[in-house]
């Protein structure tokens, strides 16, 4: 559904590029989360799928979904791809409507764009589109205002606007964070189901490793525009191979363990301002060497067989960490199968120092727990 490969983004007076060499791929019916710290170019990610970037960015790679350029679109041509092929659901449903205007004309708003344009046809839509997400009493609904609707309501609503066209990929950006947990649970079990039913891909971000650990089925981590890790959501959950995944895990671990404990990562992540002449989270990182801060890190794929504890595993692009300080006491399923990855160090490129302090700490030893398979880290 999603190809995205090789990634960079530079927007004209920024000391480093915005999102360097990305790639990620999502198949039918698959979830993908993406995660990392806020800044970290989580959403300009998703947003590339729309072919939507930054005023003045300047791309290299490629974004296709389902093997059309996503960035190459202009005209009537991105407006449908827009409308139809992918979709996005964002935190704030509130922002997404306009509150002097009924649930039902947003609805039918989005099916006109979507090419249901006879009035008639299009409320009746409507009403099944909010039957299809659970809205109770959906005809009485279509002719309510946002304001009588709770946060949970409406983000079903945003979901029925989002499947109006019946998109083949659905980008849910931080799409649950804003509700309460049991409406979280609800509309998370939603697009579980859509996406079985429609074999809609789905891209998820969110702040939450655990959550996306829980969700996914494959996980990719971004720091400072770069992916750190990106593995099957088990391996990564059982065995994370970059200190920076592993300090994110750190900092909400599992309640119930004996051992477990809040570790705040140091520092904080850096800004579109600061460039590195070596590993961008040289400066945090628990294991950083002095090489570190002069060597860029280069990610190295794992061999299929690393990943294959995930069902319909994600084949040989998945299972990368991109740091080669890869953790000696918690052996995962790469080097448990002897294809641990052997990333090659490189010039760094990118002029400035690397800001802070390197943390002394070691690395967690908080156990958590893994909600689908039990498995610990
Ligand atoms: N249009 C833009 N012009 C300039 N800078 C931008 C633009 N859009 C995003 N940025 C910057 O790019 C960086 C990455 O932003 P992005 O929204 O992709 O991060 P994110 O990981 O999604 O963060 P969050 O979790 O807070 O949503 C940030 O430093 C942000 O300020």
């Amino acid at each position: 559904m999603l190809d995205i490969d090789g990634l960079t983004l530079e927007l004209p007076a920024t000391a480093r590029p915005l999102l360097s060499d990305v790639s990620l791929r999502v198949r039918m019916g698959e979830v993908v989360g993406l995660v990392g710290e806020s800044g970290s170019g989580k959403s300009t990610t998703a947003k590339a799928a729309l072919g939507m970037l930054p005023e003045g960015g300047v791309t290299t790679g490629a974004v296709r979904v389902e093997g059309t350029d996503a960035l190459a679109l202009r005209g009537e041509k991105l407006r449908a791809h827009r409308a139809r092929t992918v979709a996005m659901v964002h935190q704030d449903p509130r922002a997404a409507l306009n509150p002097v205007r009924r649930v039902g004309d947003f609805l039918t708003e989005r099916l006109a764009l979507a090419g249901v344009t006879d009035r008639r046809a299009a409320r009746a839509r409507a009403v099944e589109l909010l039957d299809t997400v659970g809205l109770p009493d959906p005809a009485r609904r279509v002719r309510q205002h946002p304001h009588e609707l709770s946060g949970g309501m409406l983000q079903r609503v945003v979901i029925a606007g989002a499947l109006a066209a019946e998109p083949r990929l659905l980008l849910a950006d931080e799409a649950t964070s804003a509700l309460d947990v049991t409406t979280q649970a609800e509309i998370l079990d939603l697009l579980r189901t859509l996406r079985a039913e429609r074999e809609t891909g789905m891209l998820f971000i969110t702040h939450d490793l655990h959550l996306a650990a829980a969700y996914c089925d494959r996980v990719v981590v971004m720091y400072a525009g770069r992916v750190a890790e990106h593995q099957s959501a088990r391996a990564l959950f059982a065995a994370p191979r970059h200190p920076y995944t592993r300090g994110l895990l750190d900092c909400s671990p599992a309640l119930g363990e004996e051992d477990a404990v809040i570790r705040p990562i140091p520092g904080r992540p850096p800004s579109l301002a600061d460039s590195f002449p070596g590993c961008p989270f040289a400066a945090r990182c628990p294991e950083a060497e002095p090489e570190c801060e002069t060597w860029t890190p280069v990610a190295t794929p794992l061999e299929p067989d690393a990943v294959s504890g995930d069902e319909g595993g994600p084949g040989e692009e998945g299972g990368e960490a991109s740091c080669r300080r890869l953790p000696e006491s918690a052996p995962g399923p790469a080097s448990a199968s002897g294809s641990a990855p052997a990333s090659v160090p490189v010039p760094g490129s990118a002029s400035g120092a690397v800001s802070g302090a390197v943390s002394g700490s070691a690395s967690g030893s908080a156990s958590v727990t893994v909600p689908a398979e039990g498995s610990t880290r």
